[in-house]
């Protein structure tokens, strides 16, 4: 078995047989695809689209991606899928071809775009990731410029004001609209329709999606980490690789419940 448990104790043995129909809300990096030395270097096993397509008709459409990555990217990377996108950490939500939330482009994140732009430039190794309604500054390739780039975020971040919040996330500090998270995000679906009625199950690697875990715990849902780190989650998988064989198996089989993440 590849679960394990965290030491947040609802009864897993419980979830071990549950075969409620789920919602099922999965993050991007780190846990559909392997974490890569920067935002462009990530490779998605070419399986997983079409196998995302038919879980999501085996769930009678309740499958959503909920991402720190913009729409556009992950509408790219799946293609010629589409699916249901909780963007930009819940900024950006798509349900179908409604647009729910869509927080407001503003001039004083192009300003800081601007500002990042410039210290990347005198900076070997860091990348900033303009996503238009929010901006990612990247410092994997470049450790050693970790205190000054977390600094000049936090600067930013204050600078402008509580529209704004700091996401902080694996060598990455994102400038997001503080509207939104994770959490509500997921919140928000789960009162629409194909996702209403169903158990939420959420799986995540980051802190970022803590906010998600907070949330599908407190709707009585399944939350799972990939990987090591603190967490609200009960349940952790080891890898990505790890969940992408539930994944494929339960698209083949076409029977995915909370009890499947049992039988990895
Ligand atoms: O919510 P997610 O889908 O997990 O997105 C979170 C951020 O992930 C990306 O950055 C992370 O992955 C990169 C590629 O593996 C890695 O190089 C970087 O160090 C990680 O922080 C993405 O670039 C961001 O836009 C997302 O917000």
């Amino acid at each position: 078995m590849n679960l394990t448990q965290t030491g947040n104790e609802p009864p897993l043995d419980d979830w071990a047989r549950d075969e409620r129909a789920i919602a099922l809300f999965l993050d991007f990096d780190g846990t559909l695809v392997e974490i890569a030395p920067s935002p462009a270097d990530v490779r998605l096993d070419r399986r997983v689209p079409a196998a995302l397509d038919r879980l999501r008709g085996h769930l009678s459409g309740a499958l959503a991606l909920v991402s720190g990555r913009p729409i556009s990217f992950l509408d790219t990377v799946l293609a010629p899928y589409r699916f249901d996108t909780a963007a930009l950490h819940g900024a950006d939500i798509r349900c179908g071809d409604e647009v729910l939330t869509q927080a407001a482009a503003s001039a004083e994140m192009r300003q800081a775009v601007r500002d990042l732009v410039r210290f990347a430039n005198s900076h070997v190794g860091i990348i900033v990731e303009d996503k238009d309604l929010s901006v990612a500054l990247h410092w994997r390739l470049a450790p050693q410029v970790h205190d000054e780039a977390l600094d000049l975020m936090r600067a930013l971040a204050e600078r402008m004001g509580p529209l704004v919040r700091l996401q902080e996330g694996k060598a990455v500090a994102e400038l997001v609209p503080a509207s939104a998270s994770k959490g509500t995000a997921i919140a928000q679906l789960m009162q629409t329709a194909p996702y209403a009625g169903r158990v939420p199950v959420f799986i995540g690697d980051d802190v970022t999606d803590e906010h998600g875990f907070e949330a599908v715990n407190a709707l009585g849902g399944l939350s799972i980490r990939i990987g090591d780190g603190e967490t609200l989650a009960p349940l952790r998988l080891p890898s990505p690789t790890a969940l992408r064989a539930i994944l494929l198996n339960a698209a083949e089989t076409g029977r995915l419940t909370a009890s499947s993440f049992y039988q990895g």
